[in-house]
């Protein structure tokens, strides 16, 4: 069973290693352990549902506890402290895109605010219901998750929204194709979270980023069904997707996604190399992509990471053997771990890797085959789990990420981790911080960075704390020309500094749409637009 409070499967766990553990407290202090409400004493604080009564939703208390929270740190710290605060007033799940139009047209005669929900695994605010004197509805896309169709002449599928990951693969597999994303919460996000939200997967760099695989889909708006048909390429003036990607539920819930998709592979390998120091694993990989070698993912990890991954593997003794051999190769303290992907088939990938081995050489990169790349790819998706066990440890784990041009990389990089390393010295506090390139670009990359401090001696100041933090990170990646997000979207959490990025012009714009496919603003309130 999902976990109500935190990530993933209630059976499913991913140690943190003595060795871990240790080198924490070597660089932030000890763990500070605060304790974790039961779901039975928050039950006890969901107040009665406002909602009329309606055949598909539940005003079941659990129900609404279950939907209530994303996966933010303001999110994980209210769900281990059982203090919600707000809880959806009811939750539907529609099975049908008939149903879907049917909550809407309900909504909007009762005056009900709705959120579109997904897998709720946004880090960014987006699913929590605002305090609102309106009730809010809950609209969960879980059940419509079907493969409704597949034209394979043209590589098309057509999905509910509420198909996560899983199932969105099990089904195209079932013939022999693949979507190709995999965002690392890939076990329990949607494809209608995807584009939503403008997601972007593990391996963007072979199949694109939700941009280029969502062809088109139902938009059901409280202006009526926005049908968007799939094309090749079309000059038919601008491309409605575009709204669609990003709205974060404001214009309408997707009730038909339409994709494309890609024959499976005959072959997939990952590979590790390091480089001896990041300025020359930077333009490694900058000349990787821009010389399009196809690869289908790669992953570079400053010093930082590289030293804090290999303490993580949990494996002293041949991780001690690694870096003396890397010591002798010239990979010694400052180096940097580049994880590869070459998928295709075999002459294919075989030129991949000839290509990528010898320009990485150049570079000084010693190669150290696939073992690594495979620990990578068996626990792709296994590392959200750890912030379990880092709680546990009295340790709080965040991430942020955004994207800039390849001549402000590095700029963006240091500030932002000095910002976060820096943010809580006035309180004495340490904060740990590593950053790695996830999605590179011919123009530039994204930057994705981890944040590791203790949370003090109360929740509220492990509230406090994190907003410090994050909001001196978000400071400086607007001022420092980062975009606020490269892959996580708006939501709550980063909509104060969107008009930085859009301006005045492109807030006013969003704001127009909003109102004319929710003359009401029923749809998400305070999402990617602030209210104001
Ligand atoms: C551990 C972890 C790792 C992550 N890794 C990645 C990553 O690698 N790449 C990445 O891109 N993101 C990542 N994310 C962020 C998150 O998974 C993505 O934003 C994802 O796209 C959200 O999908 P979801 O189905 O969970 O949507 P939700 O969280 O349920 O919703 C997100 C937004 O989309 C809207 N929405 C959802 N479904 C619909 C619909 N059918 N119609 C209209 N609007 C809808 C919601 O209203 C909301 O505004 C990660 C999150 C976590 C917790």
């Amino acid at each position: 069973m999902r976990r109500w409070n935190g990530w993933g499967e209630e059976t499913t766990v991913m140690a943190l290693p003595a060795a871990g553990e240790a080198f924490l407290a070597e660089r932030v202090g000890p763990g500070q352990r605060l304790a974790d409400a039961s779901l039975a004493q928050v039950l006890d604080t969901v107040p009665v549902s406002r909602l009329p009564a309606h055949p598909l939703v539940s005003v079941a208390a659990e129900e609404r506890v279950r939907h209530a929270r994303g996966q933010s740190l303001p999110d994980w710290l209210a769900m281990r402290s059982g203090e919600f605060g707000i809880f959806p007033d009811g939750v539907a799940c529609p099975e049908t895109a008939a149903q879907v139009r049917e909550l809407l047209d309900w909504a909007r005669t009762h005056d009900v605010v709705v959120i579109p929900y997904g897998g709720g695994t946004s880090v960014v605010g987006h699913i929590n219901p605002p305090a609102s004197a309106r009730p809010v509805l809950t609209v969960s896309l879980e059940r419509l998750n079907q493969l409704f169709e597949i034209d394979e002449d043209s590589l098309l599928a057509t999905f509910g929204p509420g198909a996560n990951g899983p199932q969105v693969e099990s089904q195209l597999r079932a013939h022999g194709y693949t979507l190709g994303h995999f965002p690392q919460s890939w076990e329990l996000s949607t494809l209608g979270g995807w584009v939503a939200s403008r997601s972007s997967g593990q391996q963007s760099l072979r199949y694109g980023r939700i941009e280029q695989l969502f062809a088109g889909g139902t938009l059901e708006t409280f202006a009526g069904p926005l049908v968007i048909p799939a094309f090749p390429a079309s000059a038919a003036g601008p491309d409605l997707r575009e709204l669609v990607l990003g709205s974060e539920g404001r214009f309408g819930i997707l009730s038909e996604v339409k994709v494309r998709i890609t024959r499976l592979a005959a072959q997939e390998h990952f590979y590790a190399v390091f480089l001896p120091d990041w300025n020359q694993a930077m333009q490694a990989v900058r000349q990787l992509v821009q010389a399009r070698v196809s690869l289908s993912m790669l992953r570079l990890s400053g010093a930082v990471e590289t030293q804090t991954q290999l303490v993580l593997a949990g494996q002293p003794r041949p991780m001690a053997w690694l870096e003396k051999y890397l010591a002798l190769r010239g990979a010694g303290d400052g180096k940097c771990m580049l994880t590869f992907g070459v998928t295709g088939n075999r002459v294919q990938n075989a030129a991949s890797l000839r290509q990528a081995r010898k320009l990485l050489k150049g570079f000084g990169g010693v190669f150290t085959g696939r073992v690594l790349g495979r620990k990578w790819a068996e626990h792709r998706f296994g590392f959200p789990y750890l912030r379990h066990s880092l709680w546990s440890a009295g340790y709080v784990v965040d991430t942020l990420e955004t994207a800039t041009d390849w001549s402000n990389v590095d700029n963006l990089l240091q500030q932002v981790e000095a910002s976060l390393r820096e943010g809580l010295a006035a309180e004495g506090e340490r904060v740990h911080v590593f950053t790695h390139l996830s999605h590179a670009y011919g123009e530039g990359s994204s930057l994705y960075t981890t944040y590791v401090f203790r949370p003090g001696a109360s929740y509220a100041e492990a509230l406090a704390r994190w907003q410090r933090l994050k909001h001196a990170a978000s400071l400086t990646i607007v001022g420092q020309r980062g975009t606020i997000s490269h892959q996580h979207g708006v939501g709550r959490d980063h909509a104060a500094y969107l008009p930085v990025e859009k301006g005045a012009l492109g807030m006013a714009t969003l704001r127009a749409l909003s109102a004319h496919f929710d003359p009401q603003q029923q749809l998400v309130p305070g999402v990617l637009i602030e209210q104001s």
